[in-house]
């Protein structure tokens, strides 16, 4: 018989991790894959990828950068996309309505994708809250068809002990892959 080169590989999940530039896209991941504090990323050039294994199968977790020109590229990676994590900075205002803009052109793409947003920057005293951004977002018009969850963050070393740690994405993550 012919030796393939190539299986699929069904123990894999793939995680799209979208957001503008500056959202807090790679500290997500860096406190997602490992819990030491890092104190600064740099902007991501093209893609940033992290891998985590939980319950029997490996989380590929991949970001794309927020920068305009990178942004033109992020639709192409939904379709290997198991679920759609998209990181706001919550207070970032001037930026709201281009991230609210950028996030339902992907949406438009995919009406089943599961979604994660991230209120991200949740330790800012000027962020705004979970139900601000809610509405921000225009996050209400989503359809019934997709599971959908915004949850509140902080990528920050001294919030991972905090409620808006990050620990609860992974663990949402997990939960929404396994379901697979
Ligand atoms: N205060 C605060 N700062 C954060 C938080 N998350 C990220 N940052 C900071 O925001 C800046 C941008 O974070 P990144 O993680 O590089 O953002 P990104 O979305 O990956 O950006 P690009 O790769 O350029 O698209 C960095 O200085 C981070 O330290 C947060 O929750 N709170
Ligand atoms: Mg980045």
């Amino acid at each position: 018989a012919p030796l393939l080169s190539w299986q699929p590989d069904f123990s894999m999940r793939q995680v799209l991790v979208l957001g503008l530039k500056g959202a807090g896209k790679s500290s997500v991941l860096h406190y997602i894959s490992s819990e030491a504090a890092k104190d600064r990323t740099a902007p991501t050039q093209g893609f940033n990828s992290v891998q985590v294994y939980a319950d029997g199968f490996q989380i590929d977790l991949l970001e794309l950068g927020g920068s305009q020109n990178l942004r033109f590229y992020w639709n192409q990676y939904l379709s290997q996309a198991h679920v759609l994590v998209f990181v706001v900075d919550s207070a970032d205002r001037p930026h709201l309505p281009t991230a609210r803009q950028e996030l339902h052109w992907l949406l438009a793409e995919d009406p089943r994708l599961p979604l994660v947003v991230l209120a991200n920057k949740q330790d800012k005293s000027d962020a705004l809250s979970v139900a601000e951004l809610h509405r921000e977002l225009a996050l209400h018009t989503l359809n019934g068809q997709r599971e959908f969850f915004l949850l509140p963050t902080s990528a920050t070393h001294t919030a991972l002990a905090t409620a808006t740690s990050i620990r609860h994405v992974k663990s949402l993550l997990v939960e929404l892959l396994s379901q697979l």
